[in-house]
């Protein structure tokens, strides 16, 4: 083995928030290694946010477009599949990351494409694919960035069976005939949507309500639309077991009902990726591993960190590059004695935002987009908190598109009269969820929310109404 290299940080993962965290502690004068044992850029890149969306997104262009009179006229036919999938593809570079590679390389950070382990305190050891190895001490800290896996369910026979996991519905090149999608989650109704307005015969197999995380008039607005294009959506339904004919997958779905498709996509969640690297042998129990707003792992003596995906919190590339701002910054601070253990709420250092103000869109088609907290997580949270909701009909939404359906609720703390919670459901909604991100932020007071005039005409008139409503 060979002796330790000594640097300031060690990041392990070079996803979209690995990247950051490490982009960010060279920023503040640190050395680091950045260690990927795969494509650099990470999940979001090239099987997740980046292909999902460039697959949803020309279908929804179209359905815009059909939607509004003098231009429905001009579209004579439907989607060029092949296009799609190529502009899918050109998205994610081809699976190449040579352009992160020299992004990470111009941005002062030395990369190591390995698989690393956390030998031992501040040490981490790396094993190349020539098979060659390499020590690192890491002075100030180690950053656990390494993402999450997917969780797949104990379905009796699925174990055995070659079923898509959300990377190979996010990279397929052809277009299955009928796709069967377990989970009705974020990853399964939007790659549902995907596929079946490319062609397939879509059934969606959920155990409760689709995106049951959002409210229900929202995801209602989803499952309508997504039914209304033929796609099956099943809910309260479980899938007890699973076989493959030779032909296609068979689900036994309760009741003597079965559910047959040629391609069976599990997105039922997903977990930290953070067993197995070494974590065990120190001690550290990675499923009960905590880490404090700073991101340090609490009880681990001070210089294990993890961010994004791998610390679990929020399962968001945004959110994760947020952390890893706040992480890198903090490690810094720690550096020169400028920190100590704990990070003021809302200081440089403290992912607060991650409990009050996670900004999350659905990529469908319409969309959903909430920030903060619904109605109910704010009073199990012992908030004082009231609704204000209503369908989105103003001037904006109307010129958008004829027939626009949508629909908005505003969360207030009624004690201290500010918004901690928002959601919009309908066509490009997502471009209304930073408004009330700042606003939630900001705790910007109601009062002073009422001078925030919506440009006319907008879809944001929608914030007027919901403030007039809420009895302004
Ligand atoms: C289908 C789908 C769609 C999504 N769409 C969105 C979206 O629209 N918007 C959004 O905000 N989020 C979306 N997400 C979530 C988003 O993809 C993740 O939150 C994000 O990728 C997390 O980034 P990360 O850097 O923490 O982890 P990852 O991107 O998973 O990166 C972790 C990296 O660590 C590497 N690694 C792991 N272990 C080791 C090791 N031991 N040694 C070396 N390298 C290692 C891996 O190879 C990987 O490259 C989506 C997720 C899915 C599944
Ligand atoms: N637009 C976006 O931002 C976006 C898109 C896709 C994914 N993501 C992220 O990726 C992560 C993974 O997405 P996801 O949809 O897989 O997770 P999810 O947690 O959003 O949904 C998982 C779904 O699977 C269901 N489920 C869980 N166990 C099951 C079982 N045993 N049998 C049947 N159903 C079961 C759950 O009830 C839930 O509906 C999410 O946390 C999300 O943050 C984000």
């Amino acid at each position: 083995m060979s002796e330790y290299q000594t640097v300031d940080v060690v990041v392990i993962g070079a996803g979209a928030v690995g990247e950051n965290a490490a982009g960010r502690a060279v920023q503040k004068g640190l050395s680091v290694v950045l260690v990927e044992a795969d494509l650099v850029g990470g999940e979001c890149s090239y099987w997740a946010c980046m292909p999902s969306k460039a697959l949803l997104s020309p279908g929804s262009t179209l359905k815009a477009a059909r939607g509004v009179a003098g231009a429905r006229e001009a579209v004579t036919g439907s989607l060029d599949v092949q296009q799609v999938l190529e502009r899918r593809t050109s998205f994610t570079s081809n699976w190449d990351d040579s352009s992160q590679e020299e992004w990470v390389e111009s941005a002062g950070i030395t990369l190591e494409r390995a698989q690393a382990i956390v030998s031992g305190e501040r040490e981490v050891t790396l094993t190349r694919k020539d098979g060659s190895q390499a020590r690192y001490r890491a002075e100030h800290a180690v950053v656990l960035a390494t993402g999450s896996t997917p969780t797949i369910p104990p379905i009796d026979g699925l174990a055995d069976l070659d079923y898509w996991t959300t990377r190979d519905a996010t990279s397929a090149s052809e277009v299955p005939a009928s796709l069967a999608v377990v989970g009705g989650g974020v990853a399964g109704v939007e790659l549902a949507q995907a596929w079946a307005r490319l062609g397939a015969e879509v059934t969606v197999v959920a155990r409760g309500g689709i995106l049951a995380n959002y409210p229900r008039e929202a995801s209602d607005l989803v499952l309508a639309t997504l039914r209304a294009e033929g796609v099956t959506v099943l809910t309260d339904t479980s899938t007890n077991s699973v076989r493959h004919d030779g032909g296609a997958f068979v689900l036994d779905v309760g009741d003597g009902h079965t559910v047959t498709a040629e391609k069976l996509l599990i997105s039922t969640g997903r977990h930290p990726n953070t067993a197995g690297i070494g974590l065990e042998e120190l001690g550290i129990d990675p499923k009960e591993m905590e880490s404090d707003d700073t991101g340090r792992v609490v009880g681990a003596g001070g210089w294990l960190y993890t961010v994004g995906d791998a610390r679990g919190r929020v399962l968001l590339t945004h959110q994760g590059k947020y952390e890893a701002r706040l992480t890198a910054d903090a490690i810094a601070a720690r550096s020169t004695g400028s920190l100590g253990d704990t990070a003021e709420e809302w200081s440089a250092f403290a992912a607060t935002a991650d409990t009050v103000a996670v900004p999350q869109v659905t990529f469908t088609d319409p969309q959903i987009a909430m920030v903060g907290r619904t109605v109910e997580q704010a009073r199990d949270a012992g908030i004082d908190a009231s609704e204000t909701s209503l369908s989105i009909a103003v001037a904006g939404s109307a010129l958008q598109v004829d027939d626009y359906e949508g629909w908005a609720q505003l969360v207030v703390d009624e004690e201290r009269k500010v918004i901690v919670g928002a959601t919009f459901a309908g066509p490009e909604v997502a471009e209304l969820l930073h408004a009330a991100t700042i606003a939630i932020v900001g705790e910007v007071p109601l009062d002073r929310l009422w001078h925030a005039v919506p440009a006319y005409p907008t879809v944001s008139e929608v914030w007027l109404r919901l403030l007039e409503q809420y009895g302004l």
